[in-house]
């Protein structure tokens, strides 16, 4: 590994949907960010997830679903709260729909398929901050809405992550994150039971 890259690996941090701002990929940086994206493990060569790219329009029409679909589960909403709702997935220029599309009963146990659609979500965001863009990997109340995903034509499966792409408006300071020394530890035999 190069130390560019591994700079890269080390480097990596969101930056928050909403402050993702044009340009975002052209044609052939999306297709150099969807191989990159496609190359997890995946016991057994199921392929068990799908990306579904979502431009402008399908944004502004999957805003539509979310403040309909808001406003007819909670009563009374404020008018802010249902154009937060069309809001939410038109926050980036791009968008990318990371679904589980797993095999139940399958010999390679559903967790594993689920794990490698968690990978794809990995690798989009890190391939995103390799080519210059920021990403933010979210899911909120639309990810497990059965409505929202039989319109995104996905009934049965479930989203892994919604991906937000695009050029960093600013970069706020990291979070804290866990050190190696707190978040790792050294196993030499087995535990006393
Ligand atoms: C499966 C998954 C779902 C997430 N969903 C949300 C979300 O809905 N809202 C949110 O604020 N952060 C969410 N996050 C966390 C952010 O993607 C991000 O990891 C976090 O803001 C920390 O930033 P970092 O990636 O720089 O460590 C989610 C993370 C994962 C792995």
């Amino acid at each position: 590994m190069t130390n560019a890259t591994l700079k890269l690996l080390q480097t990596r941090r969101s930056v928050a949907a909403r402050d993702l701002i044009e340009p975002g990929p052209d044609a052939a940086q999306l297709e150099q960010l969807l191989e990159a994206g496609l190359r997890v493990p995946d016991h057994g060569k199921l392929g068990p997830w799908r990306i579904q790219i979502v431009d402008k329009a399908g944004q502004a029409a999957l805003g539509d679903l979310y403040a309909r679909l808001f406003a007819e589960t909670y009563p009374d909403p404020r008018p802010e709260q249902i154009e937060m709702e069309r809001k939410r997935p038109q926050q980036a220029p791009l968008l990318l729909i990371v679904w589980s599309a797993r095999q139940a009963g399958h010999k390679i146990p559903e967790f594993e398929q689920i794990l490698s659609a968690g990978a794809v979500c990995q690798n989009l965001l890190l391939a995103a901050h390799a080519m210059g863009f920021a990403a933010n990997w979210l899911t909120g109340w639309p990810a497990y809405d059965t409505q929202v995903k039989a319109a995104l034509g996905h009934p049965r499966d479930d989203i892994a992550g919604f991906i937000f792409v695009g050029t960093p408006a600013s970069t706020p300071d990291d979070r804290p994150r866990k050190t190696v020394a707190q978040a790792t530890e050294r196993w030499t035999g087995p535990v006393a039971l």
